[in-house]
């Protein structure tokens, strides 16, 4: 494809991005039907089971985590602040890194009440749920910074952010389909993330399967790039990485709320070569 039509592809996705409502965001995917904690069948217990699985099962380690497109949440990182010294923050958009600033500094405003995140995670964690003030201590302990990121750049981030011998590991959530274009830059912003991991650092991925929209805000429709799990694991090959394991969630009836097509979600634990 020519470098131009490229670049009109990105472009056009930073567009769709700007009418990007957090608040609106946040109630669409993380409160009940698909946060829904009573059931273990929803969705966010599900991925909060294989993010603690992945950090906790011994192979995962080092000094720096860093979470790619974090959006306006804190989820993808409750598990991984017990692991990791330094946790940084980093999404495209201000408002999603204001969204994230507001409860670091623990003022008042955030737009989602991340208690029971908290409290479920440290059940996980074999922790009473009172636990979870101490948590949230250590996530706001941990948390470095919380910076602007472009996974369509060859250097994702500003030159200073990370230290020469990268990140020990990275997680992702629902960032590399959302923003890519097509198949083909899906495939090179993963190779751009895995720019910014140290050789055998581990790479947490979760991401949308069969998904072509989903909306950003009221009215805010933002194209997806379709995926499936044959793509997914043949984009990470290609973008220099080994697959660990990759596990799927198939969206019942009624996880089906209307904000998006989605039909699945993937982990996947992933290591770069
Ligand atoms: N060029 C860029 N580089 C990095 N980040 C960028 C860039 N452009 C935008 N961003 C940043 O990436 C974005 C991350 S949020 C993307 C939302 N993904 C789709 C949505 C999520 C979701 C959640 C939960 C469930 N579920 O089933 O439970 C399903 C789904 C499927 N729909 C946003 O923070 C933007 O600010």
């Amino acid at each position: 494809m020519e470098r131009k039509q490229k670049e009109n592809g990105v472009a056009a996705m930073a567009v769709c991005y700007q009418g990007f409502d957090p608040a609106a965001y946040l109630q669409y995917n993380y409160t009940a039907p698909r946060a829904d904690f009573g059931r273990n069948d929803s969705i966010v217990p599900w991925k909060l089971a294989c993010l603690h699985r992945a950090f906790t099962e011994g192979d995962v380690s080092g000094e720096l985590l860093v979470d790619i497109g974090s959006g306006p949440t804190l989820y993808q990182v409750l598990s991984g602040c017990e692991v990791f010294k330094k946790v940084l923050l980093t999404d495209f958009l201000e408002v999603n890194r204001q969204e994230l600033r507001r409860w670091v500094q623990d003022e008042k405003g955030c737009n989602l009440d991340w208690t029971p995140y908290l409290q479920h995670v440290c059940k996980l964690e074999g922790r009473r749920p009172s636990a979870w003030t101490e948590k949230a201590a250590k996530l706001r302990e941990v948390i470095t910074d919380i910076v602007p990121i472009d996974v369509h750049r060859p250097h994702p981030l500003a030159p200073d952010a990370l230290p020469s011998a990268g990140a020990d590991c990275l997680v992702s959530c629902f960032c590399l389909e959302s923003v890519s274009p097509d198949l083909a830059a899906f495939t090179r912003a993963l190779g751009h993330i895995g720019g910014l991991l140290r050789p055998r650092g581990h790479l947490l991925l979760i991401g949308a399967l069969g998904e072509s929209y989903y909306f950003g805000g009221p009215g805010v429709k933002i194209p997806v790039v379709p995926l499936n799990e044959a793509q997914v694991c043949a984009s990470l090959k290609e973008s220099g990485f080994t697959l660990i394991r990759l596990e799927v969630y198939t969206l019942s009836q009624d996880m089906r709320v209307g904000v998006d097509d989605v039909t699945g979600v993937f982990f996947a634990k992933a290591r770069k070569d």
